[in-house]
C-alpha cells in the first residue's frame, strides 16, 4: 500500500522554524500533562477504524448520517469513560475537555447539548440531593439529556417564554403544557431522536400566581422503548445551514406531570404546600448560559486554529503563477496578500484561547463566590461573558470563512473540512445568545459603569479605566501597551458617545425606551470596541506573563503574533483611532471626539489627528512589515497540527 508521502515543500517549511515545538504544544495545551492526556486520547480515537469514514458523510442520508454520528459519540465517550477511570487526573467531564473528544469525529454529536448543556445544568442548578440522583446516571450516559429553553416564538426573549409548569399540591405535582403553538420548544440539540431526558425552562405557577422562568428535570421518552411518553409531542427540526447530526428537535407539552421534586431546586423552591421560596437572585437561573458562553470563547479559538493550520499547511504545499518567467511557481505562502489572511488567523486563535482561559478563571471564581453566596461579580462576568462570547464567535467564525477563501477552489471541498468548522462557527454566533442581543446586555453594563465613572465612583477591573480617561488623558508613545491605552480611549470614547446619544434622544422627548433603541447602533459599537480592547489587553498580558518561562526563541514569536494582533485591530478600526484627538501640548495627549460632538476643534483635530494618525499607521505599519518581513525571510513557523 503507497505509504502517504509527506509533501516536501511542507517538510522544508517545518525544517524552518525558529522555536521548540513542542513547547509550543505544551503552551497551547496548558502545559505538559495537558498534552500527555491529549495524544493519549488521541492515540486511543485515531486506531478505532469504525471512526473513520468509508463513505464521505455528504454522500449519506440524513438517517445514515445521524445513525454514523450517533455510534461515534458512543465510541468516543466509552472512551473517556475507559480513560477517566485509567488517569482520574484528565477532567474529562470539565466540558471544554468533553467538547475537545466529541469534536475528534467530523460529526456534530447528537449529545453533545447532553454533555454541553444538560450535565453542567445538574451541576449548577440541582440540589444535593438532585445531583446524589441524577448526577452520576447523566455522566455516565444511564440517562440522555438536553436543554429545552428556546420556543418557536422566542429564543432572546426568556421572560417571555410560554411554556408553562403549573404546580398541582393536591398530587405534589408540576402540570407541564404548551399553550400555544409557538410555545412549543424548538432547537434543542439531541432532541429530535436521541434524549430521553430534558432540562425544560417554563414559567412557573403556583397558587395562581407567576413566578418567572424556571428549570425543570423532565423525562420525555420510555427508558426501555425510547417511545415519547403520553403527553409529550417530540421530533426532528429538520435540515440546517450545518449541525445535521445535532439532531435539533420540537417538543411539545400537553399537560404532562411531574413531580415536584424534579424542579430544580439549588437556588428557588416550591414546597409541598405550594409556598415559592426565592432564589438568591433570580439571575441565577441563568447560570447554564454563562457557562456556556465561557466555554465557547475557549471552543470558538480551537476551531480556529483548525481552520487555521489547514490554511497555513495548504499555504506552504500549494504553488501558483510565476511573478518571474522561467522561474518556478512560487508557495502562495510568499504573497504577503495570503499571509495577510493566514497570520491573523493564526494570531487571532492564540488570543482567544489565552483570553478563552481567562475568563474561564474568572468564571471559576465567580461560582466559588455564589457558593459563599457572595454575587458581586455576577453582573460584570454577565457582561464579560455576553461580549466575549459574541465577539469571538464572530471573529472566529469570520477567520474560519477567510481561511476557506485563501485556499481557493480546494478549500470549497468537502474534504478540506473548512464547511464543517464553518457551519459549527456559524451556529455559536447564534445559540447561547444572539450576537446583536448579547453585545446589548454588555452594554446595559457599560451606560451603568459610565454614569458610576462620571461620578468618579471606583468601577470593577475591566472599566476602571473609564475613571481616568474621564479625567486625565493617556500619553501616546509607539509601544504595544500605548495601543492597548488607545482602545481603552477608544472604548471610552464610544460609551461617552452612546451614553450621550441616550440623553440626547431623551432631551428630545423620547422615553428611555425609545432612546435605547435609537441610541443601540451605538451601544453595539461600545460594546464591540470594550471587549476589543479586553482581548488586546488580555492577549499582551498574558504572551508577556508566560513570556518570563519560556525559551527566548518561543518568547519572540508569540510576541510577533500578539504584536500583529495589536496592529491588525489598530488598522481595522482606524476611523475609530482618527476620532482620538490630541491636544497640542509637547506630548500629545488622548481625548475622544466624536463626530457628533459639537466640540471638535476641526482645523486643530485635523491636523493632530493626521500626525496621530501617521504615527498609529507608521507603527503599525512598521510592526505589520516588522512581522511580514520576519515571516517572509522563510522564517515562517508551521505549527504542529496537533499543537494547535
Ligand atoms: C464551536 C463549538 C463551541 C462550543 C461548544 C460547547 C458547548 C456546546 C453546548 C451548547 C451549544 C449548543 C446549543 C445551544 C444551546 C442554546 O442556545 S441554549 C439557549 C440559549 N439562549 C439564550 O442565550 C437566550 C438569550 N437571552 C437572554 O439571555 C436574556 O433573555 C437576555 C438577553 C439577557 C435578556 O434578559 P431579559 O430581557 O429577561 O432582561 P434584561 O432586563 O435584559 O436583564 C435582566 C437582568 O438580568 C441580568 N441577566 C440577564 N442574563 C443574565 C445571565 N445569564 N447571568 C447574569 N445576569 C443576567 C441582566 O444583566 C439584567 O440585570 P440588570 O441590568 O441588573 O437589571
Ligand atoms: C445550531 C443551533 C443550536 C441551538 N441549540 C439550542 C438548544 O440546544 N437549546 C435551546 O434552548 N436553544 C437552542 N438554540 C436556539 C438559540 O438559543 C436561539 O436561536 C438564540 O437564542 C436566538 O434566539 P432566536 O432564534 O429567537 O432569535 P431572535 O432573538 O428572534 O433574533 C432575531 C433577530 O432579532 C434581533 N433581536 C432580538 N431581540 C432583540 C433586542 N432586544 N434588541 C435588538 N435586537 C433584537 C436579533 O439581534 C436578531 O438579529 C440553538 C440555535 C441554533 C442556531
Amino acid at each position: 500500500m503507497a505509504v502517504n508521502k509527506v509533501n516536501e515543500d511542507l517538510l522544508r517549511e517545518r525544517a524552518r522554524y525558529t522555536f521548540n515545538i513542542e513547547e509550543l504544544t505544551n503552551f497551547i495545551d496548558g502545559g505538559e500533562e495537558g498534552t500527555r492526556n491529549r495524544r493519549e486520547v488521541e492515540d486511543m480515537v485515531i486506531h478505532v477504524k469504525e471512526l473513520h469514514d468509508e463513505v464521505p458523510e455528504d454522500y449519506l442520508s440524513h438517517k445514515e448520517r445521524y445513525e454514523n454520528a450517533v455510534k461515534k459519540g458512543c465510541i468516543l465517550i466509552d472512551l473517556l469513560k475507559e480513560h477517566v477511570l485509567r488517569h482520574s487526573s484528565f477532567d474529562a467531564y470539565k466540558p471544554s475537555n468533553m467538547y475537545r473528544v466529541l469534536s475528534m469525529a467530523k460529526e456534530v454529536s447528537p449529545v453533545l447539548l447532553h454533555m454541553g448543556m444538560f450535565v453542567p445544568t445538574i451541576f449548577g442548578q440541582a440540589s444535593a440531593e438532585q445531583q446524589e440522583e441524577w448526577l452520576h446516571k447523566a455522566l455516565m450516559l444511564e440517562i440522555i439529556g438536553t436543554y429545552a429553553q428556546t420556543e418557536l416564538g422566542h429564543g432572546t426573549f426568556l421572560r417571555g417564554l410560554e411554556t408553562t409548569a403549573t404546580y398541582d399540591p393536591s398530587t405534589e405535582e408540576f402540570v407541564l403544557h404548551s399553550p400555544t403553538l409557538t410555545s412549543y420548544k424548538w432547537w434543542p440539540g439531541g432532541l429530535g431522536q436521541t434524549a430521553n431526558h430534558c432540562i425544560v425552562v417554563a414559567q412557573l405557577y403556583s397558587r395562581e400566581k407567576c413566578y418567572g422562568v424556571h428549570a425543570f428535570l423532565v423525562q420525555i421518552r420510555d427508558s426501555e422503548t425510547h417511545m415519547p411518553l403520553p403527553g409529550i409531542k417530540v421530533g426532528d427540526i429538520g435540515p440546517k445551514l450545518g449541525f445535521q447530526t445535532a439532531n435539533n428537535g420540537f417538543l411539545g407539552f400537553d399537560h404532562f406531570r411531574i413531580p415536584r421534586k424534579n424542579m430544580l431546586m439549588r437556588n428557588a423552591q416550591v414546597l409541598k404546600d405550594g409556598r415559592y421560596v426565592k432564589s438568591k437572585s433570580d439571575k441565577l437561573t441563568y447560570g447554564t448560559m454563562m457557562l456556556v458562553r465561557v466555554m465557547i470563547v475557549s471552543d470558538a479559538a480551537y476551531e480556529l486554529s483548525r481552520a487555521a493550520t489547514i490554511a497555513a499547511r495548504y499555504s506552504a504545499v500549494r504553488r501558483q503563477s510565476m511573478p518571474r518567467p522561467g522561474q518556478p511557481e512560487p508557495q502562495i505562502l510568499d504573497y504577503v496578500t495570503q499571509q495577510h489572511k493566514v497570520f491573523i488567523a493564526i494570531a487571532t486563535s492564540h488570543a482567544l484561547r489565552l483570553t478563552g482561559g481567562w475568563l474561564w478563571d474568572a468564571y471559576s471564581s465567580l461560582t466559588h463566590d455564589l457558593d459563599q453566596g457572595n454575587l458581586d461579580q455576577l453582573p460584570e462576568l454577565h457582561a464579560l461573558a455576553c461580549c466575549l462570547k459574541a465577539i469571538s464567535s464572530r471573529d472566529s467564525n469570520s477567520l474560519v470563512e477567510q481561511c476557506r477563501m485563501s485556499c481557493g477552489g480546494h478549500g470549497y471541498m468537502s474534504s478540506s473540512n473548512f464547511p464543517t468548522i464553518y457551519g459549527a462557527t456559524a451556529a455559536t454566533v447564534t445559540y447561547e445568545g444572539e450576537y446583536t442581543v448579547m453585545l446589548l446586555q454588555t452594554a446595559r453594563y457599560l451606560m451603568k459603569a459610565w454614569k458610576e465613572a462620571l461620578g468618579g465612583i471606583v468601577l470593577t477591573p475591566t472599566v476602571a479605566y473609564m475613571v481616568t480617561y474621564n479625567k486625565a488623558k493617556p500619553a501616546w508613545v509607539n509601544t504595544p501597551e500605548a495601543i492597548i491605552q488607545g482602545f481603552h480611549a477608544v472604548a471610552v470614547g464610544k460609551v461617552k458617545e452612546a451614553a450621550d446619544g441616550i440623553e440626547y434622544h431623551q432631551n428630545s422627548g423620547k422615553d428611555y425606551e425609545d432612546a435605547w433603541n435609537a441610541a443601540s447602533v451605538m451601544l453595539v459599537k461600545a460594546s464591540e470596541c470594550y471587549c476589543r480592547a479586553i482581548i488586546c489587553e488580555t492577549f499582551w498580558k498574558e504572551i508577556q506573563k508566560h513570556s518570563r518561562s519560556m525559551s527566548r526563541n518561543l518568547a519572540v514569536v508569540l510576541q510577533q503574533l500578539s504584536e500583529l494582533y495589536l496592529s491588525y485591530w489598530v488598522l481595522e478600526r482606524s476611523g475609530d483611532f482618527f476620532q482620538v484627538r490630541t491636544v497640542p501640548l509637547t506630548r500629545t495627549k488622548f481625548e475622544f471626539v466624536s463626530f457628533a460632538s459639537p466640540k471638535c476643534h476641526c482645523q486643530m483635530c485635523t491636523g493632530f489627528v493626521a500626525h496621530i494618525t501617521s504615527v498609529v499607521v507608521l507603527a503599525v505599519q512598521v510592526s505589520i512589515q516588522n512581522l511580514t518581513l520576519t515571516f517572509c525571510t522563510r522564517k515562517r513557523n508551521e505549527f504542529d497540527i496537533g499543537s494547535c
